[in-house]
């Protein structure tokens, strides 16, 4: 057995190094032919590859070809964020299910209209029968996006007609997916926390008369206890990252996925893969895990010294997970400042103060102040860093008690509003197949017989 694995792990290292060696391609090359990488242009804009209506994120002003940064705008529909999170906010009530009946339907709600969703929304929350226990509690996943995506696949199994792609059909599978997905998570979660982590395992039903943010909370704690405030916390949290534009990674990716014609589970598990990765939805963790290490190795919070050193061996991947990234910082459009991560921060800091976290707040603060500046020292940067919504995601959910395993999961429970509306859109307007084109560069070879290499 020992001798086996000797041989498995030299065998891997040598293909690892064979690997690492022929997939290399010469950086100029891309330049001599003009790639745009990452589908950017130069000045780090994005290729412009479609249009919608769903969201439109604000970040620049062009003036004779200038980009003039401005601080950025997020709107849904045409409705500035900050105008919808004030109005239901005004009326004392949730937001979420209004922001997803407006992202899939294209207008506000009447108070009919959102009741009569809200109630299809419920009872499309729970699950098929004994999936909890085939699908979830026999094989938990220590990672949920993961169990998320696998789970979505799974539900594939219990549609009668999981590849019919007609309008009204993805419509349905979209609605119960969006309802379900807090149940899925949730359950996901308990079943890591049980198996994984020795600790009891609690499988509360949802309840047909809480909003998406209640049920959450409902489900997630133990006695199942919350207070109005921390729901209407986590609402404001759902409806801020419920979309963002076709561009963005997992959005992309449904359209990208939606236009092969494949069906709504394979598209949202490919969604769901994006939105896990650290540089998209999953630096939501990766920020608070940070800032963990950051707090063993800063003795004083205050020094500003001392963090801007910390933060520039985290650049210089000798810090943190070495991945040269300082997590919740920066954005592919906008680069002043993320509104989402403005109206967060408003209500970080009133929490703070009442829950004694200061001095945690206050090393944030010293971060986003910090930070913009060690990244524009070391990176070429064309248009300013700043904070964006994942910064202070994690930090809303540490107050709310909800354990880290669930803060990229959570970010997928609002954004497949967004990733629905964009695959109904893609499927409505009923595009090309998504095809870039990529040039290829290896010489052209002979093949030679196994026996003369
Ligand atoms: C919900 C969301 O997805 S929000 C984004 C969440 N992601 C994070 O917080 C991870 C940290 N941030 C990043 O990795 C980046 O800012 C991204 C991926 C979000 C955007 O990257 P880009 O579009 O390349 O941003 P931009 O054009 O401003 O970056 C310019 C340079 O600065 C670097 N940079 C930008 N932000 C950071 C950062 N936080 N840490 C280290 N380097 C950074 C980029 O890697 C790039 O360098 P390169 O050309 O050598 O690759
Ligand atoms: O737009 C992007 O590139 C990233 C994203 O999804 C967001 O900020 O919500």
């Amino acid at each position: 057995m020992q001798k086996y694995e000797t041989f498995e792990r030299n065998a891997l290292d040598e293909f690892i190094k064979l690997a690492q060696k022929t997939n290399k391609i010469n950086s100029e090359l891309y330049d001599r032919y003009h790639v745009k990488r990452g589908l950017r242009d130069l000045d780090g804009r994005g290729v412009l590859v479609g249009l919608t209506e769903i969201g439109e994120v604000h970040a620049y002003i062009v003036d004779e070809d200038d980009m003039i940064p401005v601080p950025g705008r997020l709107l849904y529909r045409g409705i500035d964020i900050n105008d919808i999170v004030e109005g239901f906010l005004r009326e004392d009530r949730y937001g979420f299910e209004e922001t997803a009946y407006l992202l899939l339907f294209g207008n506000l709600p009447g108070k009919k209209e959102l009741n009569n969703f809200e109630q299809l929304m419920c009872s499309f929350r729970k699950l098929p029968e004994n999936f909890v226990r085939d699908m979830i509690l026999k094989a938990p996943s220590r990672d949920i996006m993961n169990a998320l995506a696998r789970g979505v696949l799974a539900l594939y199994s219990f549609d009668e007609e999981a590849d019919n792609t007609s309008i009204e059909n993805v419509f349905k599978q979209c609605i119960k997916l969006i309802s379900c997905l807090p149940t899925l998570a949730v359950y996901a979660y308990q079943a890591l926390s049980h198996y994984h982590s020795d600790k009891s395992l609690y499988i509360h039903p949802p309840r047909l008369d809480l909003s998406t943010a209640e049920n959450i909370l409902h489900m997630i704690r133990p006695d199942s206890k919350f207070t109005k405030l921390e729901a209407k916390l986590l609402d404001l949290a759902l409806v801020l990252h419920a979309e963002h534009g076709g561009g963005n990674n997992s959005t992309f990716a449904t359209h990208l996925v939606t236009s092969s014609g494949t069906d709504t589970y394979s598209t949202i598990a490919a969604a769901l893969g994006s939105l896990k990765g650290p540089r998209h939805g999953g630096a939501n963790i990766k920020v608070v895990q940070m800032f963990e290490d950051m707090k063993r190795n800063v003795n004083d919070w205050y020094d500003e010294d001392e963090i801007e050193n910390y933060l520039i061996k985290v650049l210089n991947k000798q810090a943190f997970d070495k991945s040269g990234l300082i997590y919740g910082i920066g954005h592919a459009v906008y680069s002043i400042s993320d509104p989402r991560a403005v109206i967060l921060k408003e209500h970080v800091a009133q929490l703070a103060e009442e829950t004694g976290l200061e001095d945690e707040y206050s090393l944030y603060m010293k971060v986003e102040k910090l930070a913009p500046k060690v990244i524009g020292e070391s990176r070429k940067i064309y248009k300013g860093v700043s904070t964006n919504i994942d910064f202070y995601s994690g930090f809303v959910y540490r107050m709310l008690n909800i354990p880290p395993e669930m803060y990229t999961p959570i970010f997928a429970i609002s954004r497949i509003t967004g990733w629905s509306a964009h695959r109904i859109e893609e499927i409505v307007n009923a595009g090309k197949i998504i095809r870039p084109a990529y040039k290829c560069v290896a010489r052209r070879r002979e093949y030679i017989d196994l026996l003369m290499r």
